[in-house]
């Protein structure tokens, strides 16, 4: 859906508190999980987000039933599996939905589930989703566009995947998770929306071992029950309002987080210059207290910095008198941030997935979105520009973002548009 722009007049700092939103991107798989279940299952902490529509879009394509009970709570209900194929047209939207397939194949023996969309910076493949099935006894094969995945019996055995994949490692849990077989899952991922998934179906009588670890361990059960479970806070969401809070030099406090879960983005700001207080799931931010520095950041799988905040973290820096250097290896083409900045005055160089940023006053500027977190990236320097900034492309933000304009207002921002709470309904 396309929406009217964002109108920002920032150059003034933020005061305040904000509580962070659930986790998307644990909530996401937790809700594809919910598949592997024929009881009810409740979820809190759902945030309202057009990626949970777009998943639930999917789901009741599949077969599953659902109400929300409240706010930010869901009930799920899938007594049956009634189709077995994830159309182009909705998996096309995000990347998340790749991962129906290993709870399809699951609970149904068969799954066909077209390549992967999201937010498209540049290639992001999904071959070790493929190796890692097919070593654990899946058929796999693929045709225009489609992946089928077929099995005969349970998946056992053993696969290492060659990179640490968040995905792959969901995909390749739910398809192990039903049945008899004892799957074996080294170098796998240890993110933080890995282990909520674990905990997930461990609650509903799944035996998965190793959660946090690089070696999970499957022994398939013969059917999950019902439950209830409350995803986790929101680590990338609330680690951009941190940012913002550094980059319009303000002091505020976020609540519902995990300080554990936001060490890597504490540490930097730390480094910078910004004073930062962990409490009992609160962390408050003080960027007032001295000058802010320049650094160097090197994106990696959790628990190193996260690829996710690359743009915002760019954008404050832009900011920062000094050089810095910003690389993201993990997802060397998530640059679209970048000439958006430029227009704002943002001195930043490009080479291979390596920024060098000369920070400096950035000013207002129409400027674009591309994809979420670039979204994020320019409303982080609208914030420091004296002026209106206009940023279009707004239906991005609302992938990961809740009520954003109120939240923003709420800390002091002076932002409109319009039509923004049409966007939620
Ligand atoms: C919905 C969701 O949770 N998305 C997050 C998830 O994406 P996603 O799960 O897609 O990301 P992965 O962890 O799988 O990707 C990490 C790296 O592995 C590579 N790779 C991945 C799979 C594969 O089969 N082959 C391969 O080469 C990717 O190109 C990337 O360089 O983790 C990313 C990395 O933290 C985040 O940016 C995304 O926000
Ligand atoms: C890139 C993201 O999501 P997705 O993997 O669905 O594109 C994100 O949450 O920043």
């Amino acid at each position: 859906m396309q929406l009217t722009p964002l109108h920002i007049k920032g150059g003034r700092p933020l005061a305040g508190t904000v509580a962070a939103q659930h986790s998307k991107n644990a909530a996401l798989p937790i809700i594809v999980a919910s598949l592997l279940s024929r009881e009810k299952v409740t979820l809190h902490g759902i945030p309202r987000l057009s990626d949970v529509y777009t998943i639930l879009d999917l789901m009741h394509h599949l077969g599953t039933q659902h109400a929300w009970v409240g706010e930010n709570s869901l009930e799920l209900h899938t007594p049956e599996i009634l189709n077995t194929d994830a159309p182009y047209a909705l998996v096309s939207k995000m990347r998340a939905s790749f991962i129906v397939l290993g709870a399809i194949l699951a609970r149904a023996g068969r799954a066909t589930v077209s390549m992967p969309g999201g937010c498209a910076w540049g290639p992001r493949p999904v071959d070790q989703h493929v190796k890692a099935l097919r070593a654990l006894g899946a058929e796999m094969t693929e045709d225009g566009g489609n992946f089928d995945a077929r099995r005969s019996g349970s998946l056992s055995g053993t696969f290492q995947f060659e990179l640490l994949t968040v995905g792959g490692t969901h995909n390749s849990i739910l398809a192990a998770t039903l049945g008899d077989g004892v799957v074996t899952l080294e170098n796998a991922s240890i993110d933080t929306d890995v282990v909520d998934m674990i905990e997930f179906l461990n609650a509903l009588g799944a035996d998965i071992q190793g959660a946090g670890t690089n070696t999970v361990v499957i022994r398939g059960v013969e059917a999950l029950r019902g439950g209830e479970y409350t995803v986790i806070p929101d680590r990338i969401e609330a680690g951009t309002f941190m940012i913002m809070a550094a980059a319009t030099r303000s002091r505020v406090t976020l609540t519902n987080i995990r300080p554990d879960h936001l060490r890597a983005v504490s540490l930097k700001l730390q480094e910078m210059g910004v004073e930062i207080t962990e409490g009992e799931g609160t962390v408050t931010v003080d960027a007032t207290v001295r000058e802010l520095r320049p650094v160097n950041i090197t994106t990696q799988s959790y628990p190193g910095f996260p690829t996710d905040l690359q743009p915002q973290m760019s954008a404050l820096l832009a900011t920062v008198p000094g050089t810095s250097v910003v690389q993201d290896p993990v997802y060397p083409d998530r640059l679209t941030h970048v000439a958006e900045l430029h227009r704002m005055g943002a001195n930043i160089t490009v080479s291979g997935y390596t920024q060098v940023i000369q920070g400096g006053a950035l000013h207002a500027a129409p400027v674009k979105a591309a994809d979420l977190r670039a979204g994020a990236a320019l409303i982080i320097a609208a914030l420091t520009a004296e002026s209106e900034t206009v940023i279009d492309g707004v239906q991005y933000l609302n992938r990961g973002y809740e009520r954003l304009v109120e939240r923003l207002r709420g800390l002091g921002v002076d932002v409109h548009q319009p039509d923004m709470a049409l966007a939620m309904d």
